[in-house]
């Protein structure tokens, strides 16, 4: 038996159980019970942080255990904790993530829980998605279940799916089967997206190991990506992307530039429990 203590966060409903320290503190078994909604306390993911040699970091493990390389509204989260905890000097500073060398950095942390962070920035190319195609998928057409529809796949540093033309009565089913679908090797995010104008959208997303979630902050970035890519909407101009949660303000900067989410985080309780659930 050994304790842990935590901290519930959530942003726009995407609710997680944050924990300082390494991913390594907690087996697959523990993520899938903490996460649990009705066994454990309840969460999309857990996130892992702390200051390691002076660096910031954020791992990502989703309630079905399974590791994710970045998480856009568990950003957030992370740099409220950090800054409630003192653990870092002033409003800006980068964190360490699994998606690479390349930190994203947190560009202010204001009361009460607005967040602003520049994400790192995206890649349509295959190989980085990862997804099996030649080239660029860029409202290219895919069929699942009988059904036609056009995609755009987009790396935040996890893979991302984007349709903006899938029919609403077929979405419940296309979101569980594309996540699995064999052209993404590790899997994806699909995000079903309909524009309100070149300047907003709406968007829901079936989360890669956690299923339909109230908000995905990196699934908001790849669809204003994606939105971008297609002339759907225009670069350096915000986007509001409107979830099940509420809104995320997005900026897609020029190709190969950081993309800026602004968006909600919120501390919801502390607590302790006693592993193994
Ligand atoms: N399920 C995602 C990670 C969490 C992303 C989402 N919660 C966000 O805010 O970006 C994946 O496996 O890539």
């Amino acid at each position: 038996m050994r304790p842990l203590l935590f901290e519930k966060y959530e942003g726009l409903g995407n609710d997680f159980v944050v924990v300082e320290g390494t991913s390594s503190m907690l087996s697959t078994d523990d993520v899938m019970r903490i996460c649990d909604r009705h066994r454990g306390i309840g969460a999309d993911g857990v996130l892992f942080t702390g200051v390691s040699a002076g660096r910031p970091f954020m791992s990502v493990i989703n309630a079905d255990g399974s590791t994710a390389e970045m998480c856009g509204n568990g950003l957030r989260c992370v740099a409220l904790h950090l800054v409630r905890r003192g653990l870092v000097d002033g409003r800006t500073f980068d964190v360490d993530t699994d998606a690479g060398p390349h930190a994203v950095r947190v560009l202010e942390v204001a009361a009460p829980g607005r967040v602003e962070v520049s994400m790192r920035a995206p890649s349509l190319a295959p190989r980085d998605v990862p997804a099996r195609f030649d080239a660029p998928l860029i409202d290219g057409e895919l069929r699942a279940d009988g059904v036609v529809l056009h995609g755009t796949a987009v790396s935040m540093g996890n893979p991302h799916l984007v349709t903006f033309d899938a029919p609403d009565a077929a979405r419940l089913r296309l979101g569980p089967m594309l996540q699995d679908d064999r052209r993404f090797p590790e899997k994806v995010n699909v995000g079903f997206a309909t524009m309100k104008g070149r300047g907003a959208m709406q968007l829901h997303v079936y989360e890669r190991g956690s299923g339909w979630t109230q908000a995905c902050g990196t699934g908001a970035c790849a669809a204003a990506v994606a939105a971008v890519e297609t002339g759907r909407a225009s670069r350096g101009a915000p986007i509001e992307v409107v979830l099940p949660g509420g809104p995320l303000e997005i900026v897609v900067g020029e190709a190969g530039e950081r993309v800026r989410m602004t968006g909600p985080a919120r501390h919801v309780f502390s607590g302790r429990l006693t592993l193994p659930l």
